[in-house]
């Protein structure tokens, strides 16, 4: 089975036939393979000279990305939700990397105390690097919002029906480096750290899972290991292939959608090579009452986005040991 390839261009104009086209391509790629590669996007987003600007962030010395990291793992320091995460030994999974909020192009945004989504992000004094990952976060969410417009289209519902939701969003925008594991990296129980690929056993660098979010842009350095896992059960690499972004489908919208989409299930294996990427979480604001909607899948009870991420997202081995730091809010009545 192959990652279908999409010109999106014309999502970001007015209604056409070529428009009504690349919607329903989008849409079977969500029921089929759960993964697509798309091109067309806006403001020169994809340059080689913008992702090196991004990922120019680990270069940083281990000191400075000490004080970027979360009070889980550097416990003088008051971020938790946002900010460093260092790499872990002992699980199937073996990254670092930096989460960053919204709060980097929206400079209004006010923390609530009680309340870590809605924390700053610490950043980095690199202005280059700044300047990249703002012009990225806003490339990303305008990209996200045709491709949730065309969403809706495909579902038959009102084009603009998520759009408010998604006004004061909490999208994460993800920077990620796996160097090739150590041996100290490897649990005991080594079974879950391995994966069959072309009859070798290659390591994981990333576990199973589903994200958490909307849907999920992925940049790929060149270097290749993520794969999607197939309806029949099979795992398919999802090959990087420059001037594309890599696209799936989150579990919130699995959620909103009734079960009409599916979520998509991928884990990224090894080569002995290093490796970065750089995944954009499409979300809505945490205040969003995610409910049925009209003519769409399967009932289910309404639940709150900011108490659906919080146990989504805290089930991650870097957002270990925080799930008690903040408590389900409801929908209220
Ligand atoms: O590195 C990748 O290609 C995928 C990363 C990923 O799946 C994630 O961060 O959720
Ligand atoms: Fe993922």
């Amino acid at each position: 089975m192959m990652i279908p390839e999409i010109d999106i261009a014309s999502l970001f104009d007015g209604p056409s036939d070529a428009r009504d086209l690349v919607d329903r391509e989008i849409f079977r790629a969500a029921g089929e393979i759960g993964f697509m590669t798309i091109t067309g996007l806006p403001d020169d987003c994809l340059s080689r000279d913008l992702r090196k600007d991004l990922l120019s962030i680990f270069e940083l010395p281990d000191s400075e990305k000490r004080t970027l990291t979360r009070k889980n793992f550097v416990p003088e320091n008051m971020n938790v939700y946002r900010g460093w995460f260092p790499l872990q030994n002992g699980y199937p999974t073996y990254k670092e990397g930096i989460d960053i909020g919204a709060d980097i192009i929206d400079k209004t945004r006010v923390p609530d105390p009680l309340d870590p989504l809605t924390e700053l992000t610490p950043l980095p004094d690199l202005p280059t690097w700044r300047v990249a990952a703002e012009q990225y976060y806003g490339a990303m969410s305008k990209t996200g919002g045709a491709l949730m417009r065309s969403i809706a289209r495909a579902l038959s519902l009102p084009e603009m029906q998520f759009d408010a939701a998604f006004q004061n969003g909490t999208s994460t925008l993800r920077m990620i480096h796996y160097p090739p594991r150590p041996s100290e990296s490897f649990g005991s129980e080594d079974k879950d750290f391995w994966a069959e690929y072309k009859g070798e056993q290659r390591y994981l660098l990333g576990a199973a899972h589903m994200d958490s979010g909307f849907i999920t842009l992925l940049a790929q350095d060149g270097v290749e290991g993520l794969q999607a896992k197939t309806r029949d059960g099979e795992w398919i690499m999802v090959p990087p292939k420059e001037g594309t972004l890599t696209v799936n489908f989150g579990k919130l919208l699995q959620r909103w959608t009734g079960g009409a989409i599916k979520a998509t299930i991928h884990r990224v294996i090894g080569n002995g090579q290093r490796r970065y990427s750089v995944p954009f979480f499409f979300e809505p604001s945490i205040n969003t009452v995610i409910a049925p909607l009209e003519g769409c899948g399967e009932p289910f009870a309404p639940v709150l986005y900011g108490d659906h991420l919080w146990e989504a997202t805290t089930g991650f081995v870097e957002q270990k040991g925080i799930a008690h730091l903040r408590q389900p809010k409801g929908v209220g009545v």
